[in-house]
């Protein structure tokens, strides 16, 4: 490696043609000093073997703001120095040879105000096949405030919410539809029906539930809310069903949107694989009709899970509060899906702080200010049940909603049974905190005393009570010595 490599080129050769390093472009500076209106990225970068990894952080912010392969004149049309995007600090991975975190600066005048889809097409998009690079993922962003004011965020937020349900201090309780495909639209409202009655706030469609030839759009929505309509009544609650909106078109989407606001529904939901442009347009109409926006995170696995290559979850997090949804599929820890406790819990910082700080155990790199735009109800879902009370709430606190699909649906004593189970359960673990008790250690104590007064509770817990995921995390804090358990 010669002497010169990282530091950028003399002036004067700077823009004779030919190949240079990424480095000696100048997309690598160990002394810039980052301004609060930088946008911020940590990339951990696995370089190929006998790439030098400062030249690949480099390549890094060359590729995702300015740069390409060779030397480009007509740089000197442009305020290039100032849109080149800086690598600045490179920080080997902790236990893990080969890879390190990189922190590249990117200045503000780089992005379309109010638009994920060019913040990711510069930040994530061409860097992540770099032949160079073994394996690149993106870890965390600083989005700093002024880009932040660009978005509306969230329609609803939590506060409004709570105040639209008239439901407080405990988390919210949901359940999604199970099967999840091949129920008529009679059937179908009829889980809604008993679910909601039983004692559930939200009943919720499942990822891949649309309009499948068993069960066109408008049945189920029509049922659906035929179901949410009567148990409002029955039991003097606010009742709500996830509608799922997600179409082949924008078009389409909308028009599901407008008949769910027709009938009178609180809420419509939508996957995050109709993609960015679509959500932030579904956002708006929320925010216009007064409709709650629930974010199932359908597909974010493909590129989440695995620490060395893909974008972090709690960055698809940051996005979609920007982006504006209410409800975002977060984690459970506990369940039957990918969650190290403590990386979940970051993402969870992400959907409700006003400011998120800097927490490396979990997984937060960085001070995040959200400069008042409104907070995202997280929602614990998948493989989560009855038993698992006291963890949930110790794990998340109160502003969540868990959601029991088969551990509701598949109770032995019927669907209204399985609701009212979880409803007796949250409320007794909920008044022992309040007490003071130590629900952690206690939980399943409380849970036994309670199940005295609660059948339905008592066939829960022996149908599921010894269930458990007991299986190694994937996605885990480098910051932490071992890996923590629930
Ligand atoms: O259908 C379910 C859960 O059903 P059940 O309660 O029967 O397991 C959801 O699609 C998952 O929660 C998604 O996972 P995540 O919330 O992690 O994105
Ligand atoms: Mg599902």
């Amino acid at each position: 490696m010669g002497a010169n490599e990282h530091v950028a080129i003399d002036a004067k050769k700077r823009y004779q043609a030919g190949v240079l390093k990424y480095a000696q472009m100048g997309y690598w500076d160990p002394d810039y000093e980052v301004k609060d209106t930088d946008v911020l990225a940590v990339f951990r970068i696995t370089p190929q073997e006998g790439v030098d990894p400062i030249e690949a952080a480099a390549a890094v912010a060359g590729e995702s703001s300015t740069a390409t392969w060779t030397v480009v004149w007509t740089d000197r049309l442009t305020a290039c120095d100032k849109y080149r995007a800086k690598a600045y600090r490179i920080d080997p991975v902790p236990g893990q040879a080969g890879q390190y975190f990189c922190q590249v600066a990117y200045d503000l005048d780089l992005f379309e105000e109010g638009s994920i889809a060019n913040l990711t097409a510069s930040i994530i998009g061409n860097v992540f096949s770099f032949k160079p690079l073994l394996a690149c993922r993106l870890e965390d962003m600083r989005l700093p405030v002024a880009y932040v004011k660009t978005f509306r965020g969230p329609p609803t937020g939590i506060v409004v919410e709570r105040e639209r349900l008239d439901k407080f201090g405990r988390p919210l309780l949901g359940a999604t539809m199970k099967p999840k495909l091949g129920l008529s639209g009679k059937n179908y409202g009829r889980v809604v029906y008993e679910a909601l009655t039983g004692g559930l706030d939200f009943t919720k469609d499942d990822e891949n539930i649309n309009s499948q030839n068993f069960m066109h759009w408008r049945d189920r929505f029509l049922y659906c809310m035929e179901g949410v309509n009567q148990a409002a009544a029955q039991t003097g609650e606010i009742k709500g069903h996830y509608l799922n909106i997600t179409a082949g078109t924008m078009e389409e989407m909308v028009k599901r949107a407008e008949f769910a606001r027709d009938l009178g529904s609180c809420i419509v939901m939508v996957d995050l694989i109709v993609g960015w442009t679509a959500i932030q347009s579904i956002s708006h109409w929320c925010r216009e009709n007064d409709m709650i926006l629930h974010m199932h995170r359908a597909g974010h696995g493909t590129y989440t899970r695995q620490k060395n290559h893909g974008v972090s979850f709690r960055v698809i997090a940051k996005w979609l509060r920007l982006a504006g949804v209410d409800h975002l599929h977060a984690g459970t820890a506990v369940g039957k899906l990918e969650g190290d406790p403590m990386t979940v819990q970051g993402f969870y910082n992400v959907c409700r702080d006003t400011v998120t700080r800097q927490d490396l155990p979990r997984g937060l790199f960085f001070d995040q200010d959200w400069a008042g735009i409104k907070r995202v109800m997280p929602v614990a879902s998948g493989g989560i049940h009855a038993g698992q009370m006291h963890q949930l709430l110790d794990l998340f606190g109160d502003e969540v909603v868990l959601q029991f699909g088969g551990g509701t649906i598949g109770h032995p004593m019927g669907i209204q049974a399985g609701a009212q189970a979880n409803r007796v359960a949250l409320e007794a673990m909920v008044l022992a905190r309040n007490e003071g008790r130590d629900i952690v250690n206690e939980g399943p104590d409380i849970l036994k005393a309670a199940a005295e007064h609660c059948r339905p509770l008592r066939a829960a817990l022996d149908t599921w009570g010894e269930v458990t995921f007991d299986y190694t995390s994937t996605d885990t804090s480098d910051f932490v010595a071992t890996p923590t358990a629930a």
